[in-house]
């Protein structure tokens, strides 16, 4: 092995260390599989379909590989089920911030709908308080653990109901408070983002931020009224983008006006490929179009979308990826600097978190190599002499 493979090829330990930065992660989508099972046993619910944490992990996600989002959709059920109180929802926050904290995320915003966690009578305010509080005790706690997390929620509406106005005001009004967006999800087909258009322009007008789901389940004129129609900030999603990229036999590429719009104004692309793969929207890691979205220099984030169903973090969707696509160090640090970049949060605390977190967490990482052989060399002569 030459200096420069070891330099290059980041060990899975090295991707885990690497500060990363996720844009969008459920959290109703992120459960440990035992904290399932105790919130259901605590709250009395009797829907689960194993009450063995390790079952019910298989379960998941062997229901949510369909290949169809709608099915997909119908596992969130059981975990909507146990986040019905307050305690329940504190402490899926705490574990979500210290689960992805040890996992070397450094910054995420996670997102869930208020209006699903409503059955045991907790109101759209309770509900996100709860939220917040346990974010900052994750926070707190991996912080005792040493590592360092900072996590923002982004209220979610669900497309097919009619409350994205309710919600974005709800976000509106805790947006100095935790909440730091706006974000529209479930079925996309039959669900056009432009049905809540209400709800974008109020964002507007308050010069608020917003993602949208887009371009997963349905494909161009998704993403073009996302954009175009409601003004989204970034695409959830968005991988469909891929559908108006030609690219010819001899190599070159043409983009479409909607592909280059995408690209010309920097629009991130939340992308998560082992949700894409569970949904039917890639085949393989190899043929996701992630590969071709880098190359051509979209800003392209990775992200989990659902762990718990995808049965995956944020070191393990990289780990695909260098493994798919040769990836190195310098292409993490690429797509951890775009998602960055993409927050939601001021321009000044993500030029902080740039400068003085992710760059200087990836140096550190790229000079490891130097060290390791500098070690076994003198421990081999020591030996030997
Ligand atoms: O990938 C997704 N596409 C559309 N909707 C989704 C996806 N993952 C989760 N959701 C839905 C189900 C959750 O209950 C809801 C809020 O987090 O968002
Ligand atoms: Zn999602």
């Amino acid at each position: 092995m030459t200096s420069q493979t070891i330099a290059n090829a980041p060990t899975s330990d090295q991707i885990r260390r690497a500060p990363k930065v996720l844009l969008h992660d459920h959290l109703d989508g992120g459960l440990r599989p035992g904290t399932v099972v105790d919130l259901a046993r605590g709250t009395g619910y009797t829907d689960l379909p194993h009450t063995d944490p390790d079952k019910l992990a298989l379960w998941f996600h062997q229901a949510a590989d369909s290949g169809s989002l709608e099915r997909y959709l119908e596992t969130f059920t059981h975990t909507v089920g146990v986040m019905q109180t307050r305690d329940a929802l504190v402490r899926v926050a705490a574990e979500c911030a210290e689960d992805l904290a040890e996992d070397g995320v450094v910054y995420a915003e996670v997102r869930y709908a208020p209006e699903q966690h409503l059955e045991d009578g907790l109101t759209l305010e309770e509900v996100v308080e709860a939220v917040n509080e346990g974010f900052r005790l994750g926070e707190w706690r991996a912080r005792e653990n040493g590592h360092r997390i900072r996590v923002g929620a982004l209220l979610t509406a669900m497309r097919h109901a009619a409350r994205a106005l309710e919600i974005a005001e709800l976000a509106n009004a805790y947006r100095d408070q935790g909440v730091v967006g706006f974000d529209i999800a479930g079925a996309e087909a039959g669900h056009p983002p432009t049905r809540h258009l209400d709800a974008f322009e109020y964002l507007k007008r308050e010069n608020n931020h917003f993602t949208i789901h887009a371009g997963e389940a349905f494909g161009l004129p998704s993403i073009w009224q996302a954009l175009q129609w409601c003004g989204a900030d970034r695409l959830g999603h968005g991988v469909r983008i891929i559908d108006d990229i030609q690219v010819r036999d001899d190599g070159t590429v043409e983009l479409g006006r909607l592909a280059a719009y995408v690209r010309d104004k920097r629009i991130p692309l939340e992308l998560c490929p082992s949700s894409n793969l569970q949904t039917g929207a890639a085949s393989s890691y190899a043929d996701h179009p992630i590969g071709l979205l880098r190359r051509l220099h979209f800003r392209a984030t990775v992200n989990t979308d659902n762990r718990l169903m995808s049965h995956t973090s944020m070191s393990r969707e990289f780990e695909h990826l260098v493994e798919a696509f040769g990836y190195t160090l310098d292409d993490m640090q690429w797509f951890t600097v775009n998602a960055m970049k993409s927050a939601f949060i001021p321009f000044d605390e993500r030029l902080a978190m740039i400068n003085d977190v992710i760059k200087p967490g990836y140096a550190e990482l790229k000079s490891e190599w130097l060290f390791r052989q500098t070690a076994s060399t003198s421990a081999s002569s020591l030996t030997e002499g």
